[in-house]
């Protein structure tokens, strides 16, 4: 028993080399606190102006001025101190790098056990050949076989997935040898074999792709036809009979399905291969991904038992074979490695354009904040490519180590199937106390909070070459659609009683709560948003000034703010390495997202609590028809369906460009007053015809575009009749 303790210690007592180090920032740093508190200073000017200078006001409409004074005021307390809030993010930010020989000096193959749960929930959306490029890709890691373990929950309770694993579980007897003998990267065979500089080359790897190719064809016409073969129906008849013949994704028993068995061999040259589909049933809450992530927990329990977990979405295919090494620094760092409960790798796409049309990479978060959010306690976990302590995540505090990593001995396959039904988890506390928390769209998002308040810090890694490669949406509506999920999320956690405002205080530091609320907030700040660019349009059309004259001292501080806000995101977007049009695009999705997803994200909170509505989780797609794929390569905006959300920024967009137009007629026509106009209302006139020009997609797209993935016509109409609506009204007002 005490030996068995004592293969996680250093070799030698006495002598502590860590495992990782942690680098801060110390020049860049002085300076970059010296602008944000010259921007604070000026967000204070600003403040103060607001409070004392009233708008100019006509005799016969006080009351009307007071109002828009007072809703600008409030806007501007609003974005000054989300600024403040964000700040947090750029105060003290870390960088992490690993001794992956040290690690391997220090522990040989004596490694703790690994246990990887990749998800998956629709066999459409998710084509089982990209799910199991993600499982091949993984059971190759740079990982002793014998303790690695790989399972697919699969939620579409679907015989193609299932068939599809179980090629993979032939295939992975060639691919796993062959990947380690030859050293190859990435170990996704589709992402390797497509790559053009592999050149394959040599006769093996000929060899091998050829047996790639004939089970992709396999897989792919299995699904194509949606029909199993027969020989494999016969080949593996004990999965296969678990279906019952009138089982559907929403109802059926648990599936259960050991593919390949490390356990009972004593020479293991490929790791254990589990297939899980939980049992379902109409009169149960599955509760999507956080309900397979328990059952995968419980399951594997009974199974390997590793005391580490990573978890994967079933698009994250593993692009650097070392990850796991890597984290395991962290993770068995003898000293600040044992206040760590997971390690979070950054979300990367392997489909994104130069540009980055839909800002999806959200470089800034993954390059800034999050560093940022580590240095003040550590990253949020985000649902994917994150290393937990299996004691740590199953809600186990300190010292009450569990019995993972021993050995298990070998229980009988229905008997861990009943650890997957419906009515395991009645009245205990999984999804509450235990593992991963339910009843929120950002399951991961709350639960890393849960496991940071319970004393725990959480690490950042970002590798030179990407851990782990997924897909990203690519169209603007599933973007808006994926964005509306987590800022609905993130919000319902500010309300939630994990609430980083009230539950966490005391328990993380005040860094980290200001960390949360940037995201928590996202839903909550479209509205300002939207107020601020409908109202400054507005006024420049009705000729109401918002702000001091461009030749008046007063108008510093909203210069200063306005550019240095502007300037320091640009260069903080070149360097951590974006494009300019990069910048550009990213600047555009912003405003898309907090007028559209975020607005959605906030009423359907806000429904939800009045219990209206109920929250449901809508997959991200993963393949797009040819000639949208075409135009997404081009980086052309794709609109195509009839969705609220393009409602909304149609109709802004139209708005904006009335204004701006009318304004611009106005300035051309009356000559003599145009100078006026210029002077008064200068910062109007940017802000409107700024936002004219990032819309220029979306005029393009309601108006000049003729392919498939324009606006919808009745989208364009709905739009320029409610703009103009609302020009006529405030012009008449
Ligand atoms: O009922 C469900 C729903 C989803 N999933 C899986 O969850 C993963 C994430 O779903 P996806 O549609 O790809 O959503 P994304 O917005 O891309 O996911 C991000 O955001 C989610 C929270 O909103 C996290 O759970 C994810 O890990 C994170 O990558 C996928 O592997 C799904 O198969 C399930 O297993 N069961
Ligand atoms: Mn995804």
């Amino acid at each position: 028993m005490a030996k068995d303790d004592d293969r996680f210690r250093p070799a030698q007592e006495g002598h502590y080399e860590p495992l990782f180090a942690t680098r801060r920032r110390t020049g860049g740093l002085i300076a970059f606190r010296a602008f944000a508190a010259s921007v604070f200073a000026c967000i204070c000017c600003i403040w103060f102006y607001r409070v004392t200078v009233p708008l100019e006001i006509d005799e016969n409409k006080t009351g009307f001025f007071r109002f828009i004074w007072l809703v600008m005021l409030i806007l501007e307390i609003w974005f000054g101190l989300y600024w403040v809030v964000v700040q947090s993010l750029r105060w003290n930010p870390v960088w992490r790098s690993t001794f992956t020989e040290r690690l391997s000096r220090r522990y040989g193959n004596d490694l703790p056990r690994l246990d990887i749960f990749v998800c998956t929930a629709d066999p459409v959306i998710e084509p089982p050949l990209m799910v199991v490029n993600t499982v091949l890709s993984v059971t190759a890691l740079d990982y002793p076989p014998e303790k690695l373990a790989v399972y697919l929950s699969d939620d579409g309770g679907s015989e193609l997935t299932f068939y599809a694993l179980t090629e993979a579980a032939e295939f992975t007897k060639t691919w796993v040898p062959f990947c380690k003998k030859f050293d190859v990267e990435p170990r996704s065979p589709a992402a390797y074999f497509s790559s053009k500089s592999n050149g394959l080359g040599f006769a093996a790897a000929e060899e091998v792709a050829e047996l790639y190719r004939e089970m992709a064809d396999r897989i792919e016409t299995a699904t194509k036809l949606r029909r199993v073969p027969e020989e494999a129906r016969l080949k593996y008849i004990e999965g296969f009979s678990q279906w019952d013949s009138d089982a559907t994704q929403r109802n059926h028993a648990t599936i259960l399905q050991i593919l390949v068995d490390g356990r009972k061999k004593n020479t293991v040259t490929v790791p254990t291969l589990v297939y899980l589909s939980r049992e379902k049933r109409p009169e149960h809450h599955h509760h999507f991904k956080a309900g397979s992530m328990n059952a995968l927990i419980r399951v594997s329990s009974k199974i390997t038992c590793g005391r580490i977990i990573l978890n994967l979405d079933c698009d994250m295919y593993s692009n650097n074979p070392k990850s796991a090494r890597e984290a395991l620094c962290i993770l068995l760092d003898e000293k600040e490695g044992k206040e760590i409960a997971f390690v979070q790798f950054p979300q990367c796409y392997e489909n994104l354009t130069r540009n980055d049309l839909y800002g999806s990479m959200m470089r800034v978060i993954a390059n800034v904040d999050f560093n940022g959010l580590d240095g003040n306690g550590g990253p949020l976990y985000i649902g994917t490519g994150c290393f937990h302590k299996r004691d740590v995540i199953c809600g186990r505090k300190d010292g009450e180590e569990e019995e993972s990593d021993k050995i298990q001995e070998i229980v009988e396959p229905e008997m861990i199937k009943t650890l997957a039904s419906c009515t395991y988890e009645k009245d205990s506390q999984w999804g509450k106390e235990i593992g991963v928390k339910y009843g929120c769209p950002v399951e991961d998002v709350i639960t890393g909070l849960a496991i940071q308040c319970r004393g725990w810090k959480s690490a950042y890694l970002t590798p030179k070459k990407e851990a782990f490669l997924g897909v990203a949406p690519t169209n603007l509506h599933q973007m808006l659609v994926q964005q509306r999920r987590w800022s609905e999320g993130d919000f319902q956690i500010l309300l939630s009683e994990y609430s980083p405002v009230w539950y966490a205080q005391g328990k993380i530091g005040l860094g980290l709560i200001l960390g949360y609320c940037c995201y928590c907030l996202w839903a909550p700040s479209s509205v300002p948003l939207l107020v601020y660019s409908v109202l400054t349009s507005l006024c420049l059309l009705k000729g109401i000034p918002l702000f001091p004259k461009v030749w008046s001292s007063w108008f510093i501080p909203f210069g200063y703010v306005t550019v240095a806000v502007n300037a320091y995101s640009l260069v903080e977007f070149l360097w951590v390495g974006g494009t300019l049009r990069g910048w550009w695009n990213e600047q555009r999705m912003w405003l898309y997202r907090r007028t559209s997803s975020f607005l959605f994200g906030f009423t359907d909170t806000i429904l939800k609590k009045l219990g209206v509505s109920e929250s449901g989780f809508v997959l991200t797609a993963k393949v797009a028809e040819e000639e949208a794929a075409e135009r997404y390569e081009k980086e052309v905006m794709e609109f195509g369906v009839e969705s609220p959300m393009f409602l909304v920024l149609g109709t802004l967009s139209m708005l904006n460009l009335f204004c701006f137009a009318a304004a611009i007629m106005r300035l051309v026509m009356t000559s003599r007053e145009a100078g006026g106009d210029l002077q008064s209302m200068g910062l109007q006139f940017v802000i409107t015809g700024v936002l004219v020009v990032i819309n220029w997609p979306l005029y393009e797209g309601m108006l000049l575009r003729k392919d498939k993935g324009k606006m919808p016509l009745i989208v364009t109409v709905k739009s320029v009749v409610l703009a103009l609506s609302a020009c006529t009204c405030i012009v008449f007002l």
